[in-house]
């Protein structure tokens, strides 16, 4: 995918979509989640690509190594740039998951990039701790599945921005890290817990930064849009 920021297309309806999309120009890289793929289908899918956009399917998958195998060589076919399975799955859940897209990659096309969610951006320690019963910080939780993500093949991960320097460390800075929780000083935190700014996502080395609310919800989603890209560029105008 391109290193623009990736907006979370959290709508209910294809038509919500290519309205919103309509305020815009260009092709930007957009983000399909589980509301609006499970309402349009793969359709969505088909008509975002053709008209030029990255798509990231963000379905987390996580269920057993064959049936996440047999759902991803279905998804490889959509054509789609980057997908998502929940690491937690395990090491032959994440294994199968690339096995699944190698098979579903037509002959000739590249096979879509794929991630691995460490701890979701809307968990905190002390939730982890006591809900998921894992006995260390969240940092080094979050590090643990990246690494095992990274042995199980994957390209990268999605995490918070507060880790991504760290796996950069441990992982290589060439490992995707996929960051959402992006928010403007006056966007409201909402659901999210390890929020960040876009510039700081660019001082901690993730490698896209993902975001819906703050654009989807702004009075003026292009200005937000284009103030988020201009912070998450930079002073060297890549
Ligand atoms: O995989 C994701 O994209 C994801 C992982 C995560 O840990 N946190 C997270 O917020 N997301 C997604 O990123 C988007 C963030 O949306 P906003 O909070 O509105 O910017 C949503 O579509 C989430 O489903």
């Amino acid at each position: 995918m391109k290193t623009s920021p990736i907006i979370a297309l959290d709508f209910d309806s294809s038509q919500k979509v290519f309205d919103f999309l309509s305020l815009f120009e260009g092709d930007m890289n957009v983000k399909v989640g589980m509301q609006l793929y499970y309402k349009e289908g793969p359709a969505i899918v088909h008509q975002l690509k053709e008209a030029g956009f990255d798509v990231f399917l963000d379905l987390k998958l996580h269920d057993i190594p064959n049936t996440v195998k047999s759902a991803m060589e279905v998804l490889a076919k959509l054509g789609v740039d980057l997908v998502n399975v929940h690491a937690a799955g395990g090491k032959s859940m994440m294994e199968a998951a690339l096995e699944g897209l190698d098979k579903g990659t037509p002959a000739g096309n590249r096979r879509p990039s794929i991630i691995g969610v460490t701890q979701l951006t809307s968990t905190d320690e002390k939730q982890m701790r006591e809900e998921q019963l894992i006995d260390t910080s969240l940092r080094e939780s979050v590090l643990h599945y990246a690494k095992l993500t990274q042995a199980s093949g994957l390209d990268g991960v999605v995490c918070s921005v507060h880790e991504a320097s760290l796996i950069s460390e441990e992982c290589g800075v060439n490992f995707l890290k996929v960051t959402p929780g992006i928010r403007l000083p006056e966007s409201g935190k909402h659901d999210q817990i390890r929020i960040a700014t876009p510039e700081e996502a660019r001082r901690q080395g993730s490698t896209h930064i993902v975001v819906g609310r703050a654009i989807t919800n702004a009075a003026d989603p292009r200005a937000a849009y284009e103030t988020i890209h201009s912070k998450w560029k930079g002073m060297d105008g890549e």
